[in-house]
């Protein structure tokens, strides 16, 4: 289990995160979402001990995240940034093969080359498995750094805007993924998304932020109500119902003032062409 209790952080004198406690179930799927500069990659961050907090707890399996050895912590939980360093010449094999380090300490076994083989297969990477990262497209990337992740084969799994870049297809394709590591695996896995129709289809938990505080900490379908919503957003959305999920429907609400506005958005193109 991931608690965090009264967790604060501050950027300069900016408050980034407030007071925040929060629970994060085993054998879920979590999905954090909540408007831009909410604080998701920075509450994520911190988990995954990228980021130090300034006061409060996070605890790892009863352990705060500051006391965990580091090769154990890493053996415990992986995390995947919202955005990877790109430029290595490294193949996409030798990239997944990063994630079995804390196993492995760079002495690949069978067995690793085994997992690797599998996490290639899982994502439809093995035809690339020989390519430099270098020359992957976006989603290619995206799912190869997924798939470094899914080598780690940890029990806490947190992933920062992981459908970045991919196709509806491949994006299905990773959500089921991500399910499956926690149906048949039993992974706990975390993900920060923006597109919250995914969230809903796939989540069994949403915890939504707002300006650093927790807004909304329950299962998909509650969360998705439509006061909560607009709220979180400041939209206005409509929810549906299909196979027993709730689904956001959600239309330009600012459309009526960009008409008033097209004599101003002609000037400006006008302006800057
Ligand atoms: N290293 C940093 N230094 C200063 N401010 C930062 C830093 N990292 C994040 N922030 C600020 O913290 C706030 C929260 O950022 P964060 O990236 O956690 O939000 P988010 O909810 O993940 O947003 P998004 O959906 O846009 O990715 C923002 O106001 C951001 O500008």
């Amino acid at each position: 289990m991931i608690e965090v209790k009264n967790l604060n952080k501050n950027f300069k004198s900016k408050k980034i995160i407030q007071d925040l406690s929060l629970t994060i179930q085993e054998n879920q799927l979590t999905s954090l979402i909540g408007p831009n500069g909410a604080g998701k990659s920075t509450l994520l961050n911190m988990i995954g001990r990228l980021c130090p907090y300034d006061s409060g707890q996070i605890l790892i399996d009863g352990i705060e995240v500051e006391g965990w050895e580091s090769t154990e912590l890493a053996k415990k939980l992986s995390i995947m940034k919202q955005s990877n360093p790109l430029g290595l010449q490294i193949s996409v094999r030798e990239l997944m093969a990063f994630g079995r380090f804390p196993h492995s300490k760079g002495r690949l076994t069978k067995q690793d080359q085994e997992i690797i083989d599998e996490s290639l297969d899982y994502l439809s990477l093995s035809d690339l498995q020989d390519k430099k990262i270098t020359e992957l497209s976006g989603g290619q990337l995206q799912r190869a750094f997924i798939g470094m992740v899914i080598c780690q084969d940890t029990k806490y799994i947190l992933l920062d805007e992981p459908l970045n870049n991919l196709d509806i297809n491949h994006s299905i394709g990773i959500m089921n993924l991500l399910r499956r590591l926690v149906d048949e695996k039993g992974k706990t896995v975390v993900v920060v998304m923006h597109d919250i129709n995914y969230a809903s289809q796939f989540s069994d938990r949403i915890i939504a932020m707002k300006d650093g505080k927790l807004f909304a900490n329950d299962d998909a379908n509650d969360v998705f109500q439509k006061d909560i919503v607009d709220d979180l957003f400041d939209i206005d959305v409509e929810i549906i119902e299909y196979n027993l999920r709730k689904y956001c429907i959600y239309y330009g609400n600012d459309c009526e003032e960009c008409l008033n506005n097209t004599e101003d958005v002609k000037t400006f193109h006008q302006a800057t062409n």
